[in-house]
């Protein structure tokens, strides 16, 4: 069932909201006086389309429709979640939530502010109990925090469903029990913010020097694990109690002015422009945008591999669409009598060489993956691995036929070739559409994790794989099937 956000605002913000959620197969309503908005909402969701399809190994669903209103009235009508994100002032906020309340009494309205208190944001509402702070992270189409608030009259009904739908979009909902201005993220880069701003008035660094501080260091770091996690490990085999007996005393040193802020003068502001252009170069913050994409889908992806931080996130969104693109088909439910398909997913960013398409070793990896979801399919799944039984690949032939490029979806279709005792001989098609892209035949043999040596495999196994393999002996055989390595005629 398609789903509708209305947004109210289509700034940084709303843009992003508007990609997330369109890219999650929402249909968006969004109103923005701004005559520029519809031009920068696409801009968005160009480097939005480039991105996100590549945190995770499963295709998202069919992308939803836009359509730009010329009242908040028309965008809100009807709607079930109304996500605000106009400029960071009370007074406007509460306009704004005036006119959504003359047009809509039931929906959740969902503030992106960064810190103003949501009983604040609610004191003037007619049904002020569903106000709930969202407080998203840009880019917010790829970075999965958003800090969930309630204010003193919040249902907190609403928070729940909020959670819902925000981990149905890939995110991270974080629950922040206690109203505080800032909420949590935004207090601990505030406080990081305005000393970088003091030591840049001072004299002490640069804004490029300042960033160095951060980007070859530290922010290393805070892409895995926070402050607590991070000092825990600062004090070795002590951990957190030695680190505050060696670092906490100085804490009360004046390292820090954190509590003062430097004037904002029209002459400081320009001076930290100045400095912030010239560290960007040649680039347009468009530019910056795409090469910070670009890192962050790296960063992202490799924090899967260890299950951890924002990677996890995407790994379990990966689960909720692999429901989605039916893949989470069990043996018995099988059809024998055609291919199957085993992967459905998009090429992501860093999947792309020199040549600008995917690379060779990722046609391995994702044949690989569409191998480890048959096994799965037919009982071989991490329960069963965790028995002492598992398939080891003994061969592989992969077959490049036509080129690929990033953000392209691709489906894997598999055909048993032979499955018997610890044999398994498997056909892969990798598709775009119906473009035949690959092909790899794999023989795996079935073997003892504690031996090393083959085996047979559990008799549900065999059962399931014997069927599969009988009804594919139906269909036509590949030609290349059993071909070396050679040019062809
Ligand atoms: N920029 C950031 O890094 C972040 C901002 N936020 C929050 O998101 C909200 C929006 O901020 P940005 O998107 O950065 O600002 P922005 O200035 O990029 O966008 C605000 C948009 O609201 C529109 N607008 C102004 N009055 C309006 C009205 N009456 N009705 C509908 N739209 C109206 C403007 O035309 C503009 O396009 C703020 O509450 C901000 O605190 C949250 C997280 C990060
Ligand atoms: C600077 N800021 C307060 C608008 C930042 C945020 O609210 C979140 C972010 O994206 O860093």
């Amino acid at each position: 069932m398609t789903k509708t956000a209305a947004i109210v605002g289509g700034g940084v913000i709303g843009g992003g909201w508007a990609a997330r959620f369109m890219l999650n197969g929402w249909d968006v309503k969004i109103f923005d006086p701004d005559p520029q908005s519809q031009r920068k909402i696409d801009a968005v969701l160009e480097n939005a389309r480039c991105a996100l399809p590549g945190l995770t190994d499963i295709a998202l669903p069919e992308e939803g429709s836009i359509t730009h209103c010329d009242t908040i009235a028309k965008a809100v009508s009807g709607g079930e979640l109304i996500v605000e994100a106009v400029p960071e002032r009370l007074d406007v906020k509460h306009k704004v939530y005036a006119e959504i309340e003359a047009a809509n009494t039931t929906g959740i309205i969902a503030s992106s502010t960064s810190g103003i208190m949501p009983s604040d944001l609610q004191s003037e509402l007619k049904n002020p109990e569903r106000l709930i702070v969202a407080h998203p992270f840009n880019p917010v189409y790829l970075l999965p925090l958003v800090e969930l608030v309630a204010g003193k009259q919040t249902d907190e009904a609403h928070i729940e469903k909020a959670k819902e739908i925000y981990s149905s979009i890939g995110m991270h909902p974080l629950h922040c029990r206690v109203e505080i201005e800032g909420f949590l993220s935004d207090r601990l880069q505030e406080a990081l913010w305005r000393e970088a701003l003091w030591l840049l008035k001072d004299g002490v660094a640069t804004a490029e020097e300042l960033d160095a501080a951060i980007a070859y260091g530290p922010g290393l770091r805070w892409a895995q694990m926070g402050t607590m996690q991070t000092f825990h490990l600062a004090g070795g085999e002590g951990g957190m109690r030695a680190m505050l007996a060696m670092f906490g005393p100085c804490l009360k040193w004046p390292w820090t002015k954190l509590m003062d802020v430097p004037e904002l003068t029209d002459d400081f502001v320009e001076m930290v422009g100045d400095q912030c252009d010239t560290q960007s170069g040649a680039l347009t913050p468009r530019d910056l945008e795409r090469v910070r994409d670009t890192n962050l889908v790296g960063i992202i992806r490799s924090l899967r591999g260890g299950d951890w931080g924002a990677g996890a996130t995407a790994k379990s969104h990966d689960a909720q669409l692999a429901k989605l693109n039916g893949l989470n088909v069990k043996a018995a439910d099988l059809d024998e009598h055609q291919q199957i398909v085993t992967s459905k997913r998009t090429v992501p960013l860093d999947w792309v060489d020199y040549n600008g398409h995917m690379n060779e070793a990722r046609y391995l990896q994702a044949f690989g993956d569409a191998t480890d979801k048959f096994m799965e399919m037919i009982g071989c799944d991490s329960d069963y691995i965790a028995t002492g039984g598992s398939y080891f690949t003994a061969e592989t032939h992969i077959r490049h036929i036509d080129e690929v490029r990033a953000g392209a979806r691709i489906d894997v279709k598999t055909q048993v070739l032979l499955g018997e005792g610890k044999k398994m001989h498997l056909w892969h098609e990798m598709y775009e559409g119906t473009r035949l892209l690959a092909t790899a035949e794999h023989m795996l043999i079935h073997v003892s994790l504690e031996t090393r040596r083959p085996s047979n495999p559990s008799g549900a196994i065999e059962t399931a794989l014997t069927r599969i393999a009988q009804g594919h002996a139906a269909l036509p055989r590949p030609e290349a099937a059993g071909a070396s390595v050679g040019v062809r005629a």
